[in-house]
């Protein structure tokens, strides 16, 4: 059974059968449950809908992708796209978040860090209980991170779109990229009004019709994008799409969002394929992110030809996250 996502149908370049046929192959993260959700709520009824096993999700990734398509419908009750569209109509500027790794590695000659804020995680349960996200954006940001990251996703990393517009209004001046599961242009909208200067999208769930499409919006809404990888054949179908006009950077996730495994060999294997040499080739700012721990990790990731890092666990859950940013990046 086939199922083309809305960003599928609103996408603006046509593209033949064949190719749309293509792309949802190579994306193994299934967007809906085949046969429906489990219950529907219609007016007094609700819907059942028999469970088998291939109505369940067959990893974590697409359980999260699966739960998104659920938030959303009560997300744009609460806030129409209207709404959102009006807010960043005021907002205020959005700030270079790639321009700021770029500038960051030059400075210091180490990769730019993009430092995380992340409460929680699936593969982790709670990584900081004394949470509080603009003390430690702060932090991160006086120990010398080029940009931020917040999560957003409530469920399953205990986030919010709250902390973004928190940091923000704390004066926070590194960019703030929102870390959420993004599959459709709703969610564009979302980041921005909340304070966001660049998104992430994941390969491993969006097609490049859909990678294509978001991409453009993004631009649009004043977002940049961090389109992230986990495999060789991840990025040799992302590097198919044209992203030279684009405010685009690229990502290599070592964790395997499927099973949890992190390995931080994987940067070196993607990087040292042809399509590593052909990021490097057309200039586009990789990172390396995930399971990076000591400055022996962050010099072996630059020495695959990452310019950028993305790192959560090692710095929040330290007592002290300012001075982890500095040992790290071997700044102290
Ligand atoms: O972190 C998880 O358990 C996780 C599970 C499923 C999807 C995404 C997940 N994490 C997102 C990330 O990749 C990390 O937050 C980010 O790269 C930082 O990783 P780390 O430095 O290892 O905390």
């Amino acid at each position: 059974m086939r199922h083309l996502s809305r960003c599928q149908a609103l996408q603006t370049a046509p593209q033949s059968a064949d190719e749309t046929t293509l792309e949802q192959e190579e994306v193994m993260i299934r967007r809906r449950a085949p046969d429906g959700v489990p219950q529907q709520p219609c007016g007094a009824m609700t819907f059942k809908i028999p469970q088998t096993d291939e109505n369940k999700p067959r990893n974590i990734l697409e359980e999260i992708v699966w739960w998104k398509a659920q938030e959303l419908v009560r997300m744009k009750e609460k806030q129409p796209l209207t709404r959102l569209s009006m807010l960043i109509k005021s907002a205020p500027p959005s700030r270079d978040f790639i321009g700021a790794l770029r500038e960051a590695k030059e400075r210091i000659g180490k990769p730019g860090l993009i430092a995380e804020v992340k409460k929680a995680s699936p593969s982790r349960g709670v990584i900081q209980p004394d949470f509080d996200p603009v003390k430690i954006a702060k932090a991160y940001e006086a120990g010398g991170a080029a940009c931020l990251s917040v999560l957003t996703d409530a469920k399953y990393f205990q986030g919010s779109f709250e902390y973004l517009a928190q940091i923000r209004a704390a004066g926070v001046a590194t960019p703030l990229l929102c870390k959420e599961f993004i599959v459709e242009a709703y969610q564009l909208f979302k980041a921005r009004a909340s304070g966001a200067d660049a998104v992430l999208l994941i390969a491993a769930v969006l097609p490049n019709a859909d990678l294509a499409y978001l991409i453009k919006a993004a631009n649009k809404c004043g977002l940049q994008v961090l389109v992230e990888v986990h495999t060789v054949a991840e990025l040799e179908r992302v590097l198919k799409l044209d992203m030279e006009s684009s405010q685009v950077m690229l990502g290599i996730n070592n964790r395997d969002l499927q099973t949890f495994k992190v390995d931080i060999e994987n940067n070196r294997r993607i990087m040292e394929s042809s399509a590593g040499q052909q990021v490097k080739e057309r200039g586009f700012l990789m990172a390396g992110e995930s399971g990076i721990f000591t400055p022996e990790h962050v010099a072996f990731v630059q020495s695959t030809g990452c310019g950028a890092i993305l790192v959560g666990e090692s710095l929040v859950k330290e007592g002290d996250p300012e001075a982890a940013v500095k040992r790290l990046l071997s700044l102290a």
